[in-house]
């Protein structure tokens, strides 16, 4: 079998979008003062589509939604000569291909995303040219069903978001990941104004639930030194990303520092990225999202670097490539989970591109056996409210 071509499209939706809330979630950007829409940043509508197919007719889906259009021409113009005419199963030589002829300038951010993006199609060829799930591939089924947290929760009124726990608590879910609204910026008002979100939710989900906090690299050393007693008595599964990803040493201050769980990695790339993270401690939980990190060549030789270390891997975001590296280990005791909702920040066009995510039900989800590749189809539903650019 050989690679016979690679399509790279972007999807970039122009439907109803949900208008950003002030202050729906601490981000990178609050450390600047506003002169403009800070929240640009935190959208993502556009997402890349990879085709690769193979000369025997199979076609591998792969996707990144980081930088989608500098991801597209990576693709096209580094990545795609690098695989054409190559056999598949070849998967970590090319990878290494991709990789070691795009180090002076990638390793880490959209380069690796794209990388990630072909590695995912490539393993969707695997499983469809054995008949087999992905994850078949990678050390079979370790659950019976994959618990998942449901992740929204952004700042918004107390009482919608008090709402919206209660719908998912109904629905069975047992933890929860909230968004903070504010950080370093917003002086002591923000700091109340996080407790009284975080006492909100506690309130309606109880403590026989996991409560997840996000900060979204929204805080700083600083903050999140004179945060972390504050919320001790809220006993959160995690608080995740209070600093930039760069700041290495400061995530591993505050691991050492607290109780608290700290988790990262949705914006750490490769192996040798979380070889850092691990060498230092920083993190108690690894948060990689495969359609970034190096694609599923890179996130399961991750999941068995976390194993050895004893740090659970639970992947950002959900989706179909993460739910694979969750199912195939037993470092990764569950996974993220945004149920379909209004395109908002992004997460959610996920749902508008592809067929066939699994839906929870009661806090679980499942993958099917019989389903081979990652189990994905382009969906032609919502195919008039995308732009679409070859
Ligand atoms: O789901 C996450 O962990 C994210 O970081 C996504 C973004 O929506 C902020 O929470
Ligand atoms: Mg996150």
């Amino acid at each position: 079998m050989k690679i016979q071509s690679v399509r790279a499209r972007v999807f970039e939706w122009k439907g109803k979008t949900v208008p950003p809330q002030a202050n729906f979630c601490s981000n990178a950007m609050d450390a600047l003062y506003d002169r403009g829409d800070s929240m640009k940043t935190f959208r993502f509508h556009g997402w890349t589509v990879v085709e690769i197919e193979t000369d025997d007719g199979i076609v591998g889906l792969g996707n990144v939604a980081l930088a989608p259009h500098i991801a597209k021409a990576i693709i096209d113009q580094y990545l795609a000569p690098l695989v054409v005419g190559q056999d598949p199963w070849d998967y970590e030589y090319l990878w290494q291909r991709m990789y070691r002829s795009t180090l002076a300038w990638g390793r880490k951010g959209v380069a690796m995303a794209a990388i990630s993006a072909v590695d995912l199609a490539i393993w969707d060829i695997l499983g469809k040219s054995v008949n087999k799930p992905v994850f078949k591939l990678l050390g079979g089924r370790t659950k019976e069903r994959i618990p998942c947290y449901y992740s929204k929760l952004y700042r918004g009124d107390l009482k919608a978001m008090q709402e919206e726990a209660q719908t998912f608590l109904d629905q069975g879910f047992t933890a929860f990941k909230m968004r903070f609204g504010y950080g370093p910026n917003h002086g002591t008002r923000g700091v109340a104004e996080n407790l009284k979100s975080v006492q909100a939710v506690r309130e309606v989900i109880g403590y026989e639930s996991d409560l997840m906090l996000e900060c979204y690299m929204g805080w700083d050393l600083d903050y999140a030194r004179r945060m972390l007693p504050k919320l001790e008595k809220f006993e959160p599964r995690w608080l995740e990303e209070p600093v930039i990803a760069d700041d290495v040493d400061g995530y591993a201050e505050l691991s050492r520092l607290s109780a608290i769980p700290i988790s990262g990695g949705e914006h750490e790339f490769t192996l040798h990225g979380f070889r850092q993270l691990l060498d230092k401690k920083a993190v108690s939980v690894v948060q990689y999202d495969t359609n970034r990190v190096g694609g599923i060549t890179a996130a399961h030789k991750i999941n068995a670097l976390c194993e050895a270390h004893s740090i659970p891997v639970i992947p950002h975001a959900g989706q179909m490539h993460n739910y694979h590296l969750t199912m195939s280990t037993l470092a990764s005791p569950m996974s993220e989970y945004f149920p379909q909702f209004d395109v908002e920040v992004g997460n959610e066009l996920f749902y508008y591109i592809f067929k066939g995510e699994p839906v929870a039900k009661d806090g679980f989800l499942q993958l099917d056996d019989t389903l081979p590749g990652l189990g994905l189809t382009l969906n032609t539903d919502y195919l008039d409210q995308f732009q679409i650019s070859e």
